[in-house]
Formats: C-alpha cells, structure tokens, sequence
C-alpha cells in the first residue's frame, strides 16, 4: 500500500463505525484516548536514561511486586487520559488496590477500562522492549459509581483489547472483535497508521517461550510438552523447536501474533497460595482476546481462559496461548496426564530438565 494513503487509528475507527454502527461514539472517543496515552508514555520510554523515570519508585504495589517509576507514572497517564471523557464508569489497574472512581466533576459512561500500564517491568532500566495491556468492559450500571464486582466479567465478555508495543518501533494493536490489527506510530505525523491489517496467528509453529528457571516447580502436562520440544528431532515430536523468552509477555505476545510460536506461564507449585504469574483481568483476558481474535488460543491449561470467571480484581492465572495446534495439544496433555511410572524415556534419562534437576 502507498504509505501516504495508509489509514490512521482514526479513519479505521470511523470505518469501523460504519460497519458496526451499533458501537456508541463514546467508544471511538475510549481508543483514541488510550492511544494518546501510550503515545505519552512511548516518549517517557524513548527519553530512556535522560528522561528521569528509569529505576524504581521505592515503593510496593498491590501485587507485593516493587514498582518501578515508570509503572508509577504510567498508572498516572492512564488514569488521567481517562477519566474526563465521559466514556468511562470506572477503571481498575495493576497497580491499584481498588477501582478507580469517576470524579463527581467529570460524566460518567457505559464502559470500563483494565489495564497493565506498563508490561515487562524488569525490563525498563536495560532497554528492552515493553509495553501497556488494556481491556474494556461494558458497566454493568454506568450511572452509578463502580464496585469491584462490576469488573468480575469473564474475558468472553471483552469489547475491546489491545496493546501498545514500546519497541524499536512503538505499535498500537488492538481488537473490536473483528480481527486484530497493528499501527505503527508515524514520529513525523504523531499518528497511529494501519500497517498490519487483520493479523493470523499460524496455526503450527516451531517456537516457544518459558521461564524455564521454574522447571522445577512444574505440572506434569508441561514439563511433558516442554520436553518434547527440546527433544525435537529425536522425539515424539519430530521435529527441532527453537526457544525465546523476552520476561515483556506483551513483546512475547507480539512475536507471536507476528509469526507464530507459544507462550507458557503455567500455574505452578513454587507458591501454592498463587494461581499462576499473570494476572487474569489486566493481562491474561487482553492477550487472550488479541490471540483468538487472530485465529490463535488461549487457555489457563485445561481450558480457555476467557472463560474463567473473576473472583478477584488481582486474580492471578495459569497463561498458554499462541499456535492454535499447540496450545490444544498442551490442553489435551492436561486432560490425558501420563502415568509419570511411564516407561516413555522422554521421562526418564532423555528428559534435559530432569537431568539437570538431578545433577543440582
Ligand atoms: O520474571 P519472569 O518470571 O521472567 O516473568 C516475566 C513475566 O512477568 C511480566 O513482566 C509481568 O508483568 P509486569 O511487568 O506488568 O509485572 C510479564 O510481562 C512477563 O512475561
Ligand atoms: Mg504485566
Ligand atoms: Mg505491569
């Protein structure tokens, strides 16, 4: 496509409407809105060092996990590029304990906003891709203010999900329900510009991402799929897997989306009393709506994520998604555990993890 006729967030969204035209223009006003603020928060992340919002913000948030300024300050712009437009009942975040009210000040309006403002935190100070994760909901009462059980949807009710990628490139993707698609940030215009329209997720791939540190606190159904990609060739598989594991799911979730591959961060029993790494309302629900909407899956292991229903703002869960063939055989490694007596070698001297294990 010529680039000069290349349609910005704004045209798409307008487009859009026409062939949705049941979407209220609060919505539109709700997107762009969400864009501007990763758009602000793409020039705090591209100021790097000079910018003054690297390192940590010396303080704890509701996840007991140490905030980084720039997590601060991009709660901040969420919330204040947010709550004037008249769209909005209410938001959630990450990094708050409660939901966020409406100011008396400001209307309030049919949707809800859950977002991860900024994905990948560890990797902040070494400049390596990170991102914001977003999801919306409709209110299930907009005229009054929210409760925390307004935004106890499961994820199949999401009207909206998307991410910014703060990369090389930034990039805002995002999905109406309708196929997901990418803009790239024009520096030059300060616009968003469709530039990959109605992206697919292959339905086989050769990759796969873990935090393979954990290994040891494993399920069986994973440590069985994981082994039998490093086993590659020489096993069940037949095939050689590569390995990629960037700690920015977002950036996990945009190679993914790009060219295939899948992601693992599975409950496990390193902490008993979590449910998993990922959070279910601010990470798991957006990607996993982003990856079905591209033909892929997304699933907490046993079954599809989007399904589970909330029980807590903070929820944490179980995440596989990608490749739409490997996430169902992991599904179906959890439905059909092996007998872990198994006389499969795979299990025994041939499993890499387990080798390792045993030497340690
Ligand atoms: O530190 P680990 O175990 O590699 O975990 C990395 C995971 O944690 C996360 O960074 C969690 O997100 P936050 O940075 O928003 O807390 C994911 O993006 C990523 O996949
Ligand atoms: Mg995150
Ligand atoms: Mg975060």
């Amino acid at each position: 496509m010529n680039p000069a006729t290349r349609l910005t967030l704004t045209q798409f969204l307008i487009e859009e409407r026409r062939r949705f035209p049941l979407a209220a223009g609060d919505f539109n006003s709700l997107i762009l809105n969400v864009a501007l603020v990763c758009k602000r928060i793409a020039r705090h992340v591209a100021a790097g060092e000079l910018g003054g919002l690297m390192g940590s913000a010396a303080a704890v948030n509701i996840q007991g996990e140490d905030q980084k300024k720039l997590d601060v300050a991009s709660n901040e712009l969420f919330l204040e590029g947010n709550n004037w437009g008249g769209y909005l009942a209410g938001m959630v975040s990450e990094e708050m304990e409660d939901p966020y009210q409406i100011p008396d000040s400001y209307a309030r309006g049919p949707y809800l906003l859950l977002f991860d403002p900024l994905d990948g935190s560890s990797n902040i100070d070494i400049n390596v891709s990170i991102g914001s994760i977003f999801s919306v909901l409709r209110a299930p009462e907009p005229d009054r203010p929210v409760t925390v059980d307004d935004f106890l949807q499961p994820g199949v009710n999401q009207v909206a999900a998307g991410y910014a990628l703060y990369g090389p490139a930034t990039m805002f993707v995002l999905t109406v329900g309708s196929g997901v698609h990418g803009f790239t940030l024009c520096p030059q215009l300060g616009e968003f510009m469709l530039t990959h329209h109605d992206l697919k997720v292959p339905a086989d791939t050769q990759e796969f991402a873990i935090n393979a540190s954990n290994s040891r606190f494993w399920d069986d159904p994973v440590r069985r799929y994981v082994d039998e990609c490093l086993a590659g060739k020489t096993g069940a598989r037949g095939k050689d897997f590569n390995m990629r594991w960037i700690a920015s799911m977002v950036a996990d979730a945009h190679r993914i989306l790009m060219r295939g591959g899948v992601y693992l961060y599975p409950r496990d029993n390193k902490d008993p009393a979590k449910a998993g790494r990922l959070r279910l309302l601010y990470e798991a629900n957006s990607i996993g709506f982003i990856i079905e909407q591209a033909g892929g899956r997304a699933s907490c292991g046993a079954r599809p994520v989007m399904t589970v229903k909330p029980a807590a703002l903070h929820q944490r869960v179980g995440l596989v998604f990608g490749s739409r063939n490997e996430v169902e055989l992991i599904e179906r490694y959890h439905h059909h555990p092996l007998d872990r007596r198994s006389s499969d070698p795979l299990f025994h001297e041939r499993s890499l993890f387990r080798a390792t294990e045993s030497r340690a």
